[in-house]
């Protein structure tokens, strides 16, 4: 299974960005913005922008949230948004969605790196990966992954990693995975100031351990260990916590249990908030991928691309691209005394 869900897809989900279809409340600032600048036409006197990045840098688009912002969401009980984002697109498109938390989830392995699991990822591209997201998202809530072998040493360990997550990553609050046996690293960060997202339940950097990507929580007594690390972390000072598939009855009973958030993915709805990998959600794969139970697919990016991408390729080879609307003129006194010249030579 795991080879199946490994990916080695484009992962840019940047098309979403001028739907029409968006309900968001900035998207009118966004569509003015980009009317204004006609369909990206260079501006002879305003700067012009990267291609790479169509807005340039990325402007805030709304008040930026803060832990505050979170805390006053779980108290009245209204659902935080997550979904992951490795780059500067697929986190300027999840800011523009409205999403409250954006994760730089180490899922980033299969999705952005092409590896076949999360245990090859270093610190090092986790900041590169985490850079990239801050530049996109300027008022999201970001939350880095720390990557396997970053922080199980020793608390000290993992402050040192943590610290650098947020100093070069430019991360708000770092993830890491496991329970009650984490709970001296998560006291460690939150005592130093960084915040923690603690990740229980399936925890896929120990796949091996625990066989595979499998359900936790499945019996009365597991279950009973999962209501066991919620508790180790919360009470070592995590601010909230991913419960990765757990069956729903048992993360819905944990989050009563609590005092913070928990994120669910793939354990049902009556957790404080809901994660997805962005690529999973978007349909950023070819059909046919595996993809696990509790993904929902909302949109068709591999659709999507591959029908424009197809579509240049024809106009290439039909030379219908580029038209002239695409091209630089020159006056034709200027082609044609051009021509003169070079064929008298
Ligand atoms: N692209 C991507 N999306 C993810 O959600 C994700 C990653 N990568 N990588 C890290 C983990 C691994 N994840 C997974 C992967 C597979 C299953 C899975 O196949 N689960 C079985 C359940 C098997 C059982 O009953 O125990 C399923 O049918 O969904 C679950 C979580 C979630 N995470
Ligand atoms: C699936 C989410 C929670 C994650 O940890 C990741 O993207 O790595």
């Amino acid at each position: 299974m795991r080879f199946l869900y490994q990916s080695r897809l484009m992962t840019t989900a940047s098309t979403a960005l001028t739907s029409p279809t968006n309900t968001c409340p900035i998207q009118p600032v966004v569509g003015a913005f980009l009317a204004s600048r006609s369909q990206y036409a260079p501006s002879r006197t305003s700067t012009r922008h990267s291609s790479h990045s169509p807005l340039g840098t990325a402007a805030p688009v709304r008040k930026k949230l803060t832990i505050a912002t979170l805390r006053a969401m779980y108290q009245r009980n209204e659902p935080i948004t997550v979904v992951t984002a490795h780059d500067f697109p697929s986190a300027h498109v999840a800011e523009h969605a409205g999403m409250e938390i954006i994760l730089v989830g180490d899922s980033l392995a299969m999705v952005a790196m092409g590896l076949e699991d999360t245990s090859e990822v270093t610190v090092d591209d986790m900041l590169l990966h985490c850079k990239s997201v801050a530049r996109g998202a300027k008022s999201g809530f970001i939350v880095g992954d720390l990557p396997m072998g970053s922080y199980e040493i020793s608390p000290d360990q993992a402050l040192q990693t943590a610290i650098r997550m947020v100093k070069e990553g430019r991360v708000h609050a770092v993830k890491l995975e496991g329970g009650a046996e984490m709970a001296p690293q998560i006291a460690k960060l939150t005592q130093a100031g960084i915040l923690v997202l603690a990740h229980i339940g399936l925890t896929p950097q120990r796949q091996n351990a625990l066989g595979g990507f499998r359900v936790q929580g499945k019996s009365t007594s597991a279950a009973l260990k999962v209501l066991e690390d919620a508790l180790a972390v919360q009470d070592a000072g995590a601010f909230g916590m991913v419960i990765e598939a757990v069956p729903a009855g048992i993360a819905e009973a944990i989050t009563k249990k609590l005092r913070v958030p928990t994120i669910g993915i793939g354990a049902g709805n009556g957790c404080s908030g809901q994660v997805l990998v962005q690529t999973d959600m978007l349909g950023n794969y070819p059909p046919g991928r595996f993809l696990p139970k509790f993904v929902k697919r909302y949109a068709d990016v591999w659709g999507e691309s591959l029908r424009g991408l197809e579509a240049y390729r024809s106009d290439v080879k039909d030379r219908s691209f580029p038209a002239p609307e695409q091209t630089y003129p020159i006056p034709e006194e200027h082609l044609v005394e051009f021509k003169r010249l070079i064929e008298s030579n």
